[in-house]
């Protein structure tokens, strides 16, 4: 299980959910979990594109076998749900993996928690990045003419 919020894809988030993959072995399955729009609402910024198309778009990513929206109320319901063997965290997600699992076991669930260490450097490689060009950019009528 692989989460987070994929809003404007980028090769970071192939590499992260291929690397995420490979933690399950040769016969891997990857579900991905988004967040929702409420959550990245409260603790990110607004969201550029809907959760519903966020979730089209993951789901046609190769190495995705199946994602869910997350809940807006609890995040271990759809750990319960799915129930995984691993959690992968990326590189730069805010979790401690040893508070994450202590949370997981008071709930009962076994799985296991492991951080993708690895990040995969591009021009725009975040979509804080991407974002941020877009807003400096100087706009006049010539700027985006075909849009
Ligand atoms: C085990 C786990 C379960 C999660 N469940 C939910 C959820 O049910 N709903 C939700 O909105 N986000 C869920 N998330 C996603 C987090 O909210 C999101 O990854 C976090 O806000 C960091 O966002 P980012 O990776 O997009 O930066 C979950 C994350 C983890 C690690
Ligand atoms: N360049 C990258 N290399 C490796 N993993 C990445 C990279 N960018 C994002 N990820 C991972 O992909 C998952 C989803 O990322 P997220 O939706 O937060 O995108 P983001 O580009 O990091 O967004 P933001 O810039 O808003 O923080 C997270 O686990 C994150 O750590």
């Amino acid at each position: 299980m692989a989460t987070g919020t994929f809003d404007i894809i980028h090769p970071g988030h192939i590499f992260f959910l291929e690397e995420a993959k490979k933690l399950g072995g040769k016969n891997a399955k990857l579900v991905v979990v988004l967040a929702r729009d409420s959550t990245v609402r409260a603790k990110k910024r607004i969201p550029i594109i809907s959760e519903k198309q966020r979730l089209e778009v993951v789901k046609m990513l190769k190495p995705v076998d199946e994602a869910h929206l997350g809940s807006e109320t609890d995040m271990f319901e759809i750990v319960h749900k799915i129930d995984p063997d691993i959690i992968a965290i990326g590189p730069d997600q805010d979790f401690n993996i040893k508070e994450l699992e202590k949370e997981l076991r008071k709930r009962g669930l076994k799985c296991e928690v492991k951080r993708i260490k690895k990040y995969k450097k591009a021009p725009l490689d975040s979509t804080c990045k991407i974002i941020k060009k877009i807003k400096n950019m100087k706009f006049d009528d010539k700027t985006f003419k075909n849009c």
